[in-house]
């Protein structure tokens, strides 16, 4: 277990009153893991505003300070990252621990597959139960040597002072983090390096690739990189992060009478199927002030209380809602109907299996889940109040305090602590716009 293995917190959850108000959600989590590492291996200073504060971002933001990159925080949401050039880290004294963050880990590991020295990636407890032959087979195919714990687990020692070659690579499984494992490996190796993908991810990596300068050839599904370039330090605005309006997306859809809007949401398309998911489901969700914030579109989102019904969830809708799902599942239990998902097997092999943690936690609360290996099948029905387990995953935690909103009566939340990976601050603002939680 490591060192930022977090400790165990509870809430309570009462029924709420109609939530009402403006919010905006602290920065996108995948675009500032991104922006550090970026930045890290630019030459000259770049600045990221809108910088998510999460301890799974801030792990990223450390694991580059202890190679020798001078990071500054002149405010909080606000760095200043001293690049030193794509062949400027220096090897680390200790193991880099990525915390909860399985995006730190696997990014880095195709990034550190470049570098002329040795290093070794460790996670919490939950990270170091996750798969990570996803990306040390393929890095395997570039030359690189990743050795993996047993069973390919975390623990990540990657040996240095390989030379890598480009691969044309299919993935096996839609995943954005095994495709940017594998471009940053490519741009350490000789030659293109092709990335394509059985169904298009998050397109960040490429896109901030190409704002540091680097040329990238990508669309839907497939990515290309030429090694042998250089990264020029830029300066990045990170939007708010769609995952995280999710939660009151869903909130404000099912308690009756309430009405928020949610300011500056990035509005990437291969974030927002949750949006298309919603309202298929009949949710009154409107968008307006549609600009751009740093090459991503954002808009203004509103969403009103509506009745929402069952639904077939479209499997190509899958990667662009992956992180959505727990919330997506308490929708789903507020809704008339039933509500089917699959082809999202994916989902049990995040923070927690998110498939059996939502079946188990909303079975408690009153509500029919049949559990499939890739989804579910949930029954719309009435939620009560009980003691539901979030398994130490932040989704998981915001997801029941989502529906203890609507339950009949107290919903105890055990295991909340990592919400601040993704959501720092998720108490002060829900309760600012009416969610009454408490510590428990
Ligand atoms: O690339 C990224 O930033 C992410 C990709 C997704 O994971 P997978 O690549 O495993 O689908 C997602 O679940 C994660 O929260 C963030
Ligand atoms: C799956 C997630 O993150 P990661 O894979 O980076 O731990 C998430 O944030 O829901």
């Amino acid at each position: 277990m490591s060192s930022t293995q977090a400790s165990r917190e509870d809430w309570i959850a009462a029924p709420g009153s109609p939530l009402r108000g403006e919010l905006q959600v602290p920065g996108d989590k995948s675009i500032s893991h991104r922006a550090i590492m970026l930045a890290a291996l630019a030459e000259g200073s770049s600045r990221i505003d809108g910088f998510l504060e999460g301890e799974d971002t801030r792990a990223t933001a450390r694991v580059f300070a202890q190679m020798g990159v001078r990071i500054e925080t002149p405010d909080p949401q606000r760095r200043i990252v001293h690049g030193v050039g794509l062949h400027g880290l220096q090897a680390p004294a200790g193991v880099l621990d990525c915390g909860n963050s399985g995006t730190g880990m696997r990014l880095l590991a195709g990034l550190l597959a470049g570098q002329r020295f040795d290093s070794v990636l460790v996670g919490d407890a939950s990270l170091s139960q996750r798969p990570m032959r996803r990306v040390t087979g393929p890095l395997a195919r570039m030359g690189a040597v990743v050795e993996t714990a047993a069973g390919d687990r975390p623990p990540l020692r990657i040996n240095g002072n390989k030379k890598l070659q480009a691969v044309d690579y299919e993935l096996e499984i839609a995943s954005a983090q095994v495709k940017s494992a594998l471009l940053l490996a490519g741009i350490y190796a000789d030659g293109e390096t092709c990335v394509r993908e059985p169904r298009p991810t998050r397109d960040y990596t490429e896109r901030m690739l190409a704002a540091f300068g680097w040329p990238v050839d990508f669309a839907p599904g497939v990515a290309r990189v030429t090694g042998g370039g250089r990264l020029v330090a830029t300066d990045v605005q990170v939007p708010a992060d769609f995952s995280s309006a999710a939660f009151f997306l869903v909130a404000a859809s099912v308690v009756p009478g309430s009405e928020l809007c949610l300011r500056r949401v990035g509005m990437n398309p291969r974030r927002t199927g949750l949006l298309q998911a919603l309202r298929a489901m009949g949710a009154d969700i409107r968008e307006d002030n549609r600009s751009e914030q740093g090459g991503e579109p954002v808009a203004d989102l509103h969403v009103r209380h509506a009745p929402l019904h069952g639904i077939e969830v479209p499997e190509a809708l899958v990667p662009d809602m992956i992180d959505e799902f727990p919330a997506l599942f308490v929708a789903a239990a507020c809704a008339s109907g039933r509500t089917v998902v699959r082809g999202a097997a994916e989902l049990r092999v995040k923070e927690s299996d998110r498939i059996a943690t939502m079946a188990a936690g909303l079975r408690t609360l009153g509500i029919r889940v049949d559990e499939q290996p890739d989804g579910a099948v949930i029954e719309g029905g009435r939620l009560r109040g009980g003691e539901v387990d979030a398994h130490g995953d932040h989704r998981i935690a915001m997801s029941f305090a989502v529906a203890a909103q609507v339950a009949d009566g107290d919903v105890r939340v055990n295991d909340v602590a990592n919400v601040a990976t993704s959501f720092p601050g998720f108490e002060t603002l829900a309760d600012s716009i009416g969610f009454g939680l408490r510590a428990g």
